[in-house]
């Protein structure tokens, strides 16, 4: 494992920031803590950085014991959101910066910051200053100076966080192919769901301190531990006992034996997509997708349809969504 946080509290006066945290994370791995804004992410990294401390509980890195450990001494690198850089030195010493620190030969440095810069795509911006650059190309510089001096891990604070959403994707899938190269073990933050599908191995989620579940995109989608997980990843309802997605509810017009009744009060299309939404006769309101054409069920306001979760969908209990 490259990093194990076991038994891990951090209160703010009477808030409690994390609650009882343990994550394993193995080596190489590319890792999204995911989770809303004030649930815990940020902390649970910079702890892990070093950049704070824990009111107990151990952190480890690479086998090494680190909890007690000054940031300089755990070996990672880290970027943050708001991306602390030399406004007065070029890119190249702004990516030299930390070798030129630990006092490497001259012509080590030259020879590994070009490499970085290739890795990054910014070898002909070299001699800019940093404030000739575009924001997604200050965050590639970021992550070079913090691939510079070779970390074990490399944790990342809502790195995209800042930059408009078309350059967001662009270093997104950026972020995957360079992981892909480098394979170095990273840890990144992001409250945005389809950047954690899209980009990571693993997925922690976190909400209210509390790790919520950990898995692969394809294990939280299919199986997620709570409707708090499901309705985090995607927009869920509930039918009956159980919540599910809208698209994973089968549509009749005529009774089926154990169904939920119901009456359309709004159609809505929404290019290949129709939402149909529907009051049930004990007071509550779901919202059905449905890829057939609401015209040739023949469902328009006032219909009465009957409802039940497609053969297969995934469900959760709707018993503890009360507050939901
Ligand atoms: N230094 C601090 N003093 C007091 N409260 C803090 C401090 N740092 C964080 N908190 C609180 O702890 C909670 C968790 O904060 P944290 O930044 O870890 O959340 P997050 O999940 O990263 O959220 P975001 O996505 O908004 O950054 C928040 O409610 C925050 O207000």
């Amino acid at each position: 494992m490259s990093i194990e946080v076991k038994g891990l509290n951090k209160s703010f006066g009477d808030f409690v920031a994390l609650h009882d945290v343990n994550v394993s994370l193995p080596t190489g791995q590319l890792t999204a803590l995911l989770g809303p804004s004030g649930g815990g992410k940020s902390t649970l990294l910079r702890i892990i950085a070093g950049l704070d401390t824990a009111d107990s509980g151990t952190v480890t890195i690479e086998g090494t014991e680190a909890t007690h450990l000054p940031p300089q001494k755990r070996n990672v690198g880290f970027v943050f959101q708001h991306y602390a850089v030399f406004k007065h030195m070029t890119v190249a010493k702004n990516v030299a910066f930390g070798l030129e620190i630990r006092k490497r030969p001259k012509a080590e440095i030259a020879e590994k910051v070009d490499e970085l810069l290739k890795l990054v795509h910014l070898s002909q911006f070299a001699g800019r200053l940093p404030a000739q650059l575009s924001g997604g190309q200050r965050q590639r510089m970021a992550l070079a100076r913090a691939l510079a001096v070779e970390p074990s891990v490399l944790l990342l604070d809502e790195p995209f966080g800042a930059l408009d959403a078309k350059v967001r994707k662009e270093l997104r899938d950026w972020l995957r192919r360079l992981h892909d190269e480098v394979h170095v073990t990273t840890v990144f933050v992001t409250h945005d769901q389809e950047e954690a599908l899209e980009v990571a191995d693993e997925i922690v989620v976190i909400n209210n301190g509390r790790v919520e579940q950990v898995g692969s995109p394809d294990q939280l989608y299919d199986e997620p531990a709570n409707d708090f997980v499901m309705g985090f990843l995607g927009e869920i309802t509930r039918l009956g006992p159980v919540m599910l997605r809208p698209h994973d509810i089968l549509v009749s017009t005529s009774p089926v034996p154990g169904a939920v009744q119901g009456t359309v009060s709004r159609v809505l299309r929404v290019g290949f997509e129709v939402r149909v939404t529907v009051d049930t006769p004990d007071g509550e309101t779901l919202v059905v997708m449905t890829r057939t054409h609401a015209r040739s069920l023949g469902l328009d306001t006032g219909s009465t349809l009957w409802l039940s979760p497609e053969p297969g969908a995934t469900t959760v209990s709707a018993a503890a969504t009360a507050a939901l």
